[in-house]
């Protein structure tokens, strides 16, 4: 199995690397790239750690060396958001980062499951999609948005309020990756029951936790290590579908199919071809329903602007 990063010298890109280099399945291949020249010693100093992943490191302005192969690619290059700006801020960098690498990802390893973490979200999916369209390899079933950190938030959080071990907590979020795009279903959480005014202001939180990293940090970016361990722990699934594991479970930003809008974060059954199903995600209270229908006209406008970028 072979994973590569895409942005790998950055915040997310060091954390993703360190995570995989000591999770993945011994025998794995983890193919670091960034147009930073650091890059290739980033591999050299995660190679010194005694797994039985083999680490090799790319600089420049071709990724093409880290990309062939690849089963798996997690893309994480770009800008990060400061104090006072919002993800859609990041358009303007992003969206040209993002449509560059896809190109070279349709070229070099077209079947590979690609992860997309660069912001924002809900608008570099759709450009992602549209490049692979044009080169006429795009199957939507190997294409996703990461949106494992509003879920692992959203476990974290819960427990810490209701008291429980976070290692039991499951929580379904759905939607997309900024704002009220997204929508933790905090009906559907077991063993717990939530006032109004609970469900109001954790919702809120969840929606706002980026911006709490972004303040918190203080100029000094957006998260980095509980971003590495989401993305660790969504690629991780894929290469758990990939091969052959059954019942792999993550919510993700995807093409499935939605009558919501053409990408939608929902929980996806993963496999060896990426989604093998787009799973229901079940009854939602009124509060989530309305939620829901009032984030619609912000997604949309996010999927048109990422189409719009490539046409
Ligand atoms: N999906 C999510 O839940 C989250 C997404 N993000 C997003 O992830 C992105 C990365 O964040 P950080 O790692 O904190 O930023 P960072 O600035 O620490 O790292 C970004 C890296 O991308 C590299 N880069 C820039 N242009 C590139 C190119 N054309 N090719 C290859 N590499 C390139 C830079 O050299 C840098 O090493 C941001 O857009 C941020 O908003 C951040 C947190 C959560
Ligand atoms: O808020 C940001 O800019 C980074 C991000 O996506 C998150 O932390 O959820």
């Amino acid at each position: 199995m072979k994973v590569a990063v895409l942005g790998a010298a950055g915040g997310i890109g060091q954390a993703l690397a360190l995570l995989l280099k000591t999770q993945l399945p011994a025998g794995s291949k983890l193919s670091l790239y960034d147009i930073a020249p650091v890059t290739p010693g980033v591999a050299v100093d995660l190679s010194h750690i005694p797994t039985d992943v083999e680490v090799k490191g790319f600089a420049g302005q071709d990724p093409t060396d880290a990309l062939v192969g690849a089963d798996v690619v997690l893309m994480s290059a770009g800008v990060a958001r400061k104090p006072g700006m919002d993800r859609s801020d990041l358009f303007n960098i992003n969206a040209g980062i993002v449509r560059n690498l896809m190109e070279k990802v349709a070229v070099t390893c077209p079947k590979a499951l690609v992860g997309i973490i660069t912001n924002p979200v809900n608008t570099t999916v759709a450009i992602a999609a549209e490049v692979l369209k044009n080169a006429g390899v795009y199957d939507k079933n190997r294409l996703f948005g990461i949106t494992t950190l509003d879920v692992i938030r959203s476990e974290t959080f819960i427990a810490e309020l209701k008291g429980l071990k976070v290692a039991d907590v499951k929580v379904n979020v759905i939607g997309g990756h900024s704002g009220v795009t997204i929508l933790p279903l905090l009906s559907q959480v077991e063993g717990v029951t939530f006032t109004d005014e609970e469900v109001a202001a954790m919702t809120t939180r969840i929606q706002n936790a980026g911006t709490e990293v972004v303040e918190a940090k203080a100029g000094g970016g957006s998260a980095t290590l509980s971003m590495g361990q989401a993305a660790c722990r969504f690629g991780l699934s894929l290469v758990r579908g990939l091969q052959g594991e059954a019942n792999v479970v993550e919510c993700a930003y995807v093409d499935g199919g939605s009558e919501h809008a053409t990408f939608f974060a929902q929980p996806v059954l993963l496999g060896k071809n990426g989604v093998e199903k787009v799973l229901p995600y079940g009854e939602i209270s009124a509060f989530e329903a309305n939620a829901r229908d009032a984030m619609l006209d912000t997604l949309k406008a996010d999927i048109k602007l990422g189409v719009e970028f490539v046409k």
